[in-house]
């Protein structure tokens, strides 16, 4: 509220120096750990611990660092590289930066006009502006990013509070975001990039149904697909929050990886918020047939009762609300995997291949497809049969007319339009076949 009187959120170049508060005033934080003090010289030297990563060497010292994590880091340098190519200006809020390799990727691959390191420790500090200081200068010798250690919440506040709005924040939490995401929208700019991360593996998988109610205001349930229902959830719950501020959100795209697990969602803000969103609403599930399906707030009414059938009534369950509509901007992606080609990178680094990864989202990007998909094996057992190759049963599926795409999220699933009890007709006839 505050924000919309104080100023409208314009084009920003000014580079604030940092405040931070001092670990030891900050009771939030963990006290420093004492082994680390040398009392008679000082502060014993962190240790360091030297990675290369898409060719920048950079030092994590004893800071959180994963290297699993280099392939959420490529797609969020790609999407900050499309964000520089097509607005001209790149200012980035890194807010939970760890040693500072995201920022340091920032300024280099995508050429970050200015960015922000911020983690609220501050014992990162040294590593950090170490890694960072190799970074040239900008226009007149002016610094290209600052280091700060703050709770990443007052990060984004003091910002905006002066008026000073972000291209894209990236959000790298442990756990949940949901606590981030109010003042991140107050410090981004008009289709400004959003780039969230959570952990939070056991409210996705619906074994904490209140957690998942408090954090993401989404009852979550066991499903089978339940990765893709944690993406889901943690869109839906960005898109209730910009609601709340009179934004919406589309998400660009989205990103599971095992890891961790790690659910990651690139998210575009825009002015106004969408008063029929026909793509924020449900997902059942029948653990007795297998068939899901989405629903509207407007039909909740319509999933039945007990008197008319008890037997299938127990066995389904609701999740919900979240995020229905595509996981990606297939266009967008589709620009995403042209600039990793361009850049060369589409065969190497972590996990799966970049260019298989990405092809995979554009598939998916299909708005035709359902939440969810099939896991070939638990179709099968279901069916009480083998199971026909992915390859054969996407050609049988499109040959119906369905729609059908691999699922990034696990490689023996498919999503497709096809009611289960067909797919499974079909896939009897692809084995006898
Ligand atoms: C997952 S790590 C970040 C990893 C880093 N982004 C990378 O790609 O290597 C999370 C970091 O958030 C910091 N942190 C935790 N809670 C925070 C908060 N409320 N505000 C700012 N930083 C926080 C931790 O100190 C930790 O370094």
């Amino acid at each position: 509220m505050l924000l919309l009187t104080l100023s409208p959120k314009t084009l920003s170049s000014s580079s604030s120096s940092s405040s931070p508060l001092p670990q030891s005033q900050n009771p939030r934080l963990k006290s420093p750990n004492p082994s680390r003090l040398n009392t008679r010289c000082g502060p014993v030297l962190p240790k360091s611990e030297v990675h290369t990563e898409r060719g920048l060497e950079f030092d994590s010292g004893e800071t959180f660092f994963r290297h699993e994590s280099a392939r959420g880091r490529d797609l969020g340098v790609l999407s900050a590289s499309l964000h520089k190519r097509s607005t001209g200006s790149l200012r980035v809020l890194d807010a939970m930066c760890g040693c500072g390799i995201r920022s340091l990727r920032y300024l280099v691959e995508a050429g970050a006009d200015f960015v922000v390191a911020n983690d609220a420790n501050d014992e990162n500090r040294r590593v950090i502006t170490r890694n960072l200081t190799r970074v040239e200068r900008g226009e007149g010798d002016g610094r290209r990013w600052a280091v700060t250690h703050m709770l990443a919440n007052k990060a984004m506040i003091e910002r905006y509070m002066v008026g000073d709005f972000f291209d894209l924040i990236d959000i790298d939490s442990f756990g949940s975001d949901s606590a981030f995401l109010r003042d991140a929208f107050n410090a981004l700019k008009l289709g400004g990039l959003l780039y969230l991360t959570s952990t939070d593996g056991y409210s996705s998988g619906g074994h904490r149904p209140y957690n998942s109610l408090a954090a993401y205001g989404a009852f979550i349930r066991p499903m089978p697909f339940g990765n893709e229902i944690g993406l889901r959830m943690l869109i839906g719950g960005a898109v209730r929050e910009a609601a709340l501020l009179g934004y919406h959100v589309t998400p660009l795209f989205s990103y599971y990886s095992f890891h961790g697990p790690v659910f990651r969602v690139l998210l575009r803000v825009h002015r106004g918020k969408l008063h029929e969103d026909r793509n924020y609403g449900f997902v059942t599930f029948c653990h007795l047939c297998g068939h899901s399906d989405s629903v509207r707030w407007d039909e909740l009414g319509l999933l039945g009762c007990h008197c008319s059938d008890t037997k299938a009534s127990s066995s389904l369950v609701v999740s919900g609300p979240m995020w229905l509509g595509p996981l990606h901007d297939g266009s967008y992606v589709t620009e995403m995997l042209d600039l990793a080609k361009e850049w060369g990178w589409v065969s190497e680094g972590t996990g799966m291949d970049l260019e298989k990864l990405l092809s995979i989202m554009i598939e998916e990007s299909d708005p035709r497809l359902p939440p969810g998909y099939f896991k070939m094996d638990e179709m099968a057992s279901r069916a009480k049969m083998n199971s026909p190759s992915l390859k054969k049963m996407m050609s049988a599926l499109v040959k119906e007319g369905y729609a059908v795409s691999r699922s990034h999220i696990i490689s023996n699933g498919l999503k497709t339009d096809c009611p289960i009890s067909h797919f499974i007709n079909i896939a009897k006839a692809e084995l006898q076949s």
